[in-house]
């Protein structure tokens, strides 16, 4: 069974994207820069922020951390927005989620300008990605074509089963799957929380992405011998064996999953760092202009 390392491989793209920062300051432009808006303080949020924050300084990057209250209205949040897509200066910007129930997440991502949208949440950017345009493409599902491709995962023809629909990941796998370039042109089957018989279906998988959210809800019986396994879960669970009290596991029962895989993603250290290492290399495309003309 092949262990898919996403920790390793987002390590190796970080050194590819600090290579490119070098060149562009060699050359006397100047450094790609990240805002990140965060609200509130959510535990979670205030993890992923800081290691986002750090991954910048890792390959030299600006960064900007805009730190709100959770009682900040819809309206000073979107100000805050449209002055960030205004400054020259920024080239990418994310705004946390989740973001508090009185706060619109449809309303603060269509404000993003799609040429700062390095989340690829944005209709423009999600479109241009399901037309096969140049767009930045959402980090996760970006990170995972990413470990398909350096793991050189036989991908043509192949059954992609995809549990977990979301816009975010499910979705847009599921057309990235399906699409004419490598690691594309599988036959998917999107699955969701209506879909009948799911053991069946996911029994006939190939390649089994599991986007689902529910802590180990695949088992081996729902995968075929020789499958590859990613798994997009991530939860926190009490383990009083650990320092911090909790320790992390996936969508996928990970040890009787990978006797039975050919290849397989873990939790932590395979796509959770990737949505990282893709959400960097999104900003030096913003930076560089090569999805949208500067
Ligand atoms: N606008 C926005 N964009 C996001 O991309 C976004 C977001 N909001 N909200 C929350 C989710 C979650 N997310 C993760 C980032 C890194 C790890 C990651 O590095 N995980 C490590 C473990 C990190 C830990 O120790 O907790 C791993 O899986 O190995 C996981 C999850 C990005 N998100």
């Amino acid at each position: 069974m092949l262990l898919i390392d996403g920790k390793k491989t987002s390590e190796e793209i970080k050194s590819e994207i600090g290579a490119s920062v070098a060149q562009i300051k060699e050359k006397g432009g100047k450094a790609p820069h990240l805002a990140a808006i965060l609200v509130g303080n959510d535990g979670a949020s205030q993890t992923y922020v800081g290691a986002k924050v750090k991954a910048c300084e890792q390959v030299g990057f600006e960064s900007t951390l805009v730190r709100l209250e959770e009682t900040v209205t819809e309206e000073e949040l979107l100000k805050v927005v449209e002055e960030i897509n205004q400054n020259d200066e920024i080239d990418g910007l994310i705004v946390q989620l989740p973001l508090p129930k009185h706060i619109s997440v449809e309303k603060v991502t269509n404000k993003i300008k799609p040429e700062k949208d390095v989340d690829g949440f944005t209709p423009a950017n999600v479109g241009r990605m399901t037309l096969g345009w140049p767009a930045y493409v959402a980090a996760t599902p970006y990170g995972i074509v990413e470990l398909l491709k350096r793991y050189n995962i036989e991908t043509s023809g192949k059954h992609c089963v995809v549990i977990g629909r979301s816009h975010i990941v499910g979705s847009p796998m599921s057309i990235l799957m399906a699409r004419n370039e490598y690691p594309g042109n599988c036959t998917v089957t999107l699955t969701h929380s209506r879909t009948q018989n799911l053991p069946e279906i996911t029994k006939t998988a190939d390649i089994l992405i599991v986007a689902i959210g529910k802590p180990e809800f695949v088992t081996a019986d729902m995968v075929k011998e020789g499958a590859t396994v990613i798994d997009v879960g991530i939860h926190r669970i009490a383990d009083a064996s650990k320092k911090s009290g909790f320790k992390l596991i996936g969508d996928v029962q990970f040890d009787e999953v990978a006797a039975k895989a050919s290849a397989i993603t873990p939790v932590p250290g395979g796509v959770g760092p990737m949505t990282i290492a893709s959400l960097l290399y999104n900003t030096l495309l913003a930076a560089e202009g090569k999805v949208y003309s500067k």
